[in-house]
């Protein structure tokens, strides 16, 4: 068979198996997955993964790369090839942040010109659910939005604004009749308001009461509104960014309940706590908020045992200015740069340190992801005939994480200084090599 590249002796992963073999490339699929050291390699471009691990392109449901508008906050390539670096193969964009905001059909035609010119991996859109959009949502899913995302409070930013509840439960009458999905930045409005103005009242600024003015009980009441009200439509539910153990158990009750719901946590929420935020500073500044170290331990736990449907990154970056200027915590920018290293952090803190296993790791940034949102069997897994989105992972490299490796626009994370096993050294979309390290010890 002619192939274009073949993949010597690597050891894949998949969502229920680990295994060496050769795998092969043509046109941008998976054409063969043989026994180690029997492909044949014809012309094919080959490299050497003995002793390295192939994950499937991770899927990541959850970026923020801000264009059109604020691509001075990071843009379609710096943020597609900082993806890359990390074994990311595609990218759902959320439809805020940019501006426009991505809420009628000319802006989401907008927006894809502009993906498809810049991009160098995949990628899919999420269009908006705001107040005075209803009329949109079918134009937006007939151009293929990947689902809906609507925020219960407000998003930091004036030209999205967050669903009412009126303008949920219209919404998602509209959505489930388009059979797609509704995804939920899901704290409650009221609440927040409230102990916000208390605590600013009060002069307690600091960034512990920052976290207490968005506490667990302001995501669980906002969760489980949604959810009767996904009970009252038929609406499928994507509920983004849980931070805490209670709010996955709630959710896991109405799946239980029958509800078709599905729960997304991030790595920061998996590897930082308040103490680490009031180290790190306002760069660890996210909504919901970093939690106590227990919750982090919690969420492990919802992870191992498969409460914890799919993790992204919810890359929300911003210039190093609004980062830094204001009077408080409490008016820097909310949200953490991170989408390069989501991989990093699972390998690190999950199968090196909690032993969560590979297949778990790739099943909930590669394939529950695309079954979810119906890019299975195309993605998700590495099988014959789905496209060649590959990363090739020493498992057993270490390095320390340096201001210079970050590829986004601004060079800020909350993992710089931190030491991850495990480093990306080769990534692969629809069968183009989209990144290759050059620093690695190991040659590939
Ligand atoms: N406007 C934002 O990008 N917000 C984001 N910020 C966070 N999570 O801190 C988000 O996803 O809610
Ligand atoms: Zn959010
Ligand atoms: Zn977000």
């Amino acid at each position: 068979m002619k192939l274009d590249t073949v993949i010597l002796s690597g050891t894949l992963v998949t969502e229920n198996d680990v295994f060496e073999a050769d795998l092969g490339i043509l046109n941008g699929k998976v054409v063969a997955i043989c026994e180690p050291d029997t492909i044949d390699r014809g012309s094919a471009t080959v490299i050497d993964a003995k002793g390295l691990h192939i994950f499937p392109g991770l899927i990541d449901v959850h970026v923020h790369f801000n264009e059109p508008g604020r691509d001075q906050w990071e843009g379609l390539d710096t943020g597609s090839k900082s993806l890359a670096a990390g074994g990311v193969t595609t990218f759902f964009d959320m439809p805020l942040n940019s501006n426009p905001p991505t809420t009628t059909k000319e802006r989401y035609l907008e927006k894809k010109q502009l993906a498809d010119e810049k991009s160098i991996v995949d990628y899919r859109l999420w269009a908006g659910l705001v107040p005075d959009n209803i009329e949109d949502l079918e134009g937006l899913y007939e151009e293929g939005a990947i689902g809906f995302k609507a925020f219960m409070s407000e998003c930091g930013t004036d030209d999205f604004q967050y669903a009412d509840n009126g303008t949920l439960l219209k919404g998602m009458e509209k959505i489930a009749q388009l059979d797609s999905i509704l995804a939920l930045h899901a704290e409650s409005n009221e609440m927040i308001n409230y102990l916000t103005y208390k605590t600013k009242k009060e002069q307690r600024l600091s960034i512990r009461d920052y976290c207490n003015s968005r506490p667990v009980l302001s995501e669980l009441e906002a969760v489980e509104r949604v959810l009767s009200y996904a009970e009252l439509t038929g609406c499928k539910l994507h509920i983004v960014h849980v931070s805490s153990k209670r709010v996955i158990d709630s959710i896991k009750e109405a799946k239980e309940r029958g509800i078709d719901v599905t729960a997304e946590t991030c790595p920061h929420y998996l590897s930082l706590s308040v103490d680490d935020f009031e180290e790190i500073g306002p760069t660890a500044k996210c909504a919901p908020p970093l939690r106590e170290r227990e919750e982090v331990d919690l969420l492990w736990q919802s992870l191992r045992n498969g409460d914890i449907d799919i993790i992204s990154s919810d890359h929300s970056p911003s210039p190093p200015e609004m980062k830094t200027q204001g009077e408080s915590i409490f008016d820097v920018w909310g949200g953490i740069a991170g989408c390069q290293n989501t991989l990093h952090v699972l390998l690190t803190e999950g199968y090196h340190k909690r032993e969560v296993s590979l297949s778990k790791i790739a099943e909930v940034t590669a394939f529950q992801p695309a079954k979810r949102f119906g890019l299975y069997p195309n993605k998700g897994s590495i099988r014959i005939g789905s496209d060649a989105d590959l990363t090739l992972i020493n498992l057993n490299e270490e390095f320390e994480l340096k201001t210079k490796d970050l590829k986004y626009r601004h060079k800020i994370s909350p993992y710089i200084g931190k030491t991850f096993m495990g480093k990306t050294l080769y990534t692969i979309s629809k069968g183009q090599c989209v990144f290759k390290d050059a620093s690695s010890k190991t040659s590939v």
